[in-house]
């Protein structure tokens, strides 16, 4: 489990976004081609590696939680909700700053309430930025976060509480280097 994914990783390209080596891959961009048999390898990795007792929610982050969202919640029939960068003005909805290592922006979280036990995954965690912002907006509504998972980590930054993620890796201008992986 995970070699689809670590070998795809050891091969991605690597551009600079000013000071940021930002990596270039399938899951994190949808660019190069997103290959079944690596959208497996991951939809099956977050299933093993997530608790979804008493879950009845999934959040994923716009834009490329999406695509991880979809297969996880096709695998497990639980709904998911995304959170969008454009705001939608519904009652309840969540207004959150982002900053990544390369952008800023603003987040609308919809569609989660008191009572809530969520899932939360997203294709990268890097500075943390998106994820400390997120963590307590979706608290804000009454919801748990029961668990937590990101498909690469980059960086391994403190976001005040335990996460898991399948890949760990470091990224310099050479590329992509595996370090650890959850399987
Ligand atoms: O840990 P951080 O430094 O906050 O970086 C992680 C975030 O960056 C990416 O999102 P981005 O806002 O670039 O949007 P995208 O999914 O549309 O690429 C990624 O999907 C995470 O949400
Ligand atoms: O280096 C990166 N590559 C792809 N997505 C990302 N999201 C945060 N950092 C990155």
């Amino acid at each position: 489990m995970l070699e689809v994914l670590k070998r795809s990783l050891e091969i991605c390209p690597i551009v600079q976004r000013g000071e940021y080596s930002y990596f270039i891959h399938p899951i994190t961009d949808g660019v190069p081609l997103v290959e079944p048999n690596l959208l497996r390898d991951v939809a099956c990795a977050l299933f093993k590696a997530l608790d979804l007792k008493d879950v009845n929610k999934i959040v994923v982050s716009e834009a490329m939680g999406i695509h991880i969202g979809t297969v996880l919640s096709l695998m497990t029939d639980i709904p998911y909700t995304i959170v969008r960068k454009r705001e939608y003005k519904l009652p309840g909805e969540v207004i959150i700053g982002q900053t990544t290592g390369y952008s800023k922006g603003t987040l609308y979280l919809n569609s989660v309430y008191e009572g809530d036990r969520i899932a939360f995954i997203d294709d990268v965690i890097s500075t943390g930025g998106t994820i400390r912002a997120l963590l307590p907006a979706i608290e804000s509504t009454g919801a748990e976060v029961a668990d937590l998972c990101f498909v690469i980590n980059r960086g391994n930054p403190d976001i005040g509480r335990a996460y898991k993620s399948l890949v760990t890796i470091d990224v310099d201008k050479d590329g992509v280097h595996v370090l650890d992986s959850y399987f």
